[in-house]
């Protein structure tokens, strides 16, 4: 269990979040959602330890009850843009999640390539990502995050840049990939559709300053999950937001 306690996000004398806790359990799926600017992306950076130098930050984060202080080797982020290198081929940019570990390059590259057709990638090993889809992009840089094997990923707005079929695809494709290697998931998403789809819990942030304003627990399994099944939860959450967008 990863938890976070009473994050504060400062920027200069504004604040971006105020007391934000929560918890990330193990082989779950939790999303955070809310309005734009509410500092979703600032509580990933904070986790991943990449928060801007601009920004001063208190807060505690424990891993299974112990203090831990970020960058931790335990959580893996993937930032909004798939950040893939455009000079690496997919095999290369894989393989980075696993060199940034300590591991050689050619072993990096080695251990990746059986795991590209199970993500969708065979026979693009060695294209570069501007030959990719949209779609393609994002498992590679999935793949990357994934094989750090990291107990605890952070997916920032993984499938905001797709087109809307592409991102139902994705989504499906992630929720497959976690029956098989699952992992404590803390997700940003500004779609409640993407949320009620993937999350076994949401948080919803309110802004100025960003802090969560209600937790919402969805037990029905993923494969069960119809649009009859979420439309009162749908429903529910909608209405949170409504509230909560400025
Ligand atoms: N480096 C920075 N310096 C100063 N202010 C910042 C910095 N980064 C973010 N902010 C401010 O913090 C607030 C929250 O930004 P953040 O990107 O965390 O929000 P968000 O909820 O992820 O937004 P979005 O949904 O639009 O991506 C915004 O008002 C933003 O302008």
């Amino acid at each position: 269990m990863l938890r976070v306690e009473g994050l504060t996000v400062r920027a200069g004398e504004g604040r971006v979040t105020q007391d934000v806790s929560f918890e990330v359990a193990e082989d779950r799926l939790t999303c955070l959602i809310g309005p734009s600017g509410c500092g979703k992306t600032s509580v990933l950076k904070w986790l991943a330890g990449v928060l801007a130098p601009s920004l001063a930050a208190t807060g505690r984060l424990s891993i299974d009850g112990a203090p831990a202080t970020t960058p931790d080797r335990r959580i893996a982020y993937q930032p909004q843009q798939d950040a893939l290198l455009p000079w690496l081929i997919v095999a290369e940019n894989a393989a980075l999640g696993l060199s940034i570990r300590g591991r050689r390059r050619a072993e990096a590259r080695e251990a990746v390539t059986p795991l590209l057709a199970s993500f969708g990638l065979a026979g693009t090993e060695d294209a570069f990502p501007a030959a990719l889809s949209g779609g393609m992009r994002q498992r590679a840089a999935f793949l990357r995050t994934i094989v750090q094997d990291s107990r605890f990923v952070l997916l920032d707005e993984p499938f905001s840049a797709l087109d809307a079929v592409t991102r139902l695809s994705m989504q499906d494709w992630l929720a497959a990939r976690l029956d098989e290697v699952p992992r404590g998931i803390l997700m940003v998403t500004h779609d409640l559709h993407e949320a009620t789809r993937l999350a076994d819990r949401i948080l919803v942030m309110a802004a100025r300053p960003g802090r969560i304003v209600a937790d919402i627990t969805i037990d029905t399994p993923r494969g069960d999950r119809t649009e009859a099944a979420l439309a009162g939860t749908r429903s529910h959450l909608k209405t949170r937001l409504l509230e909560e967008t400025p």
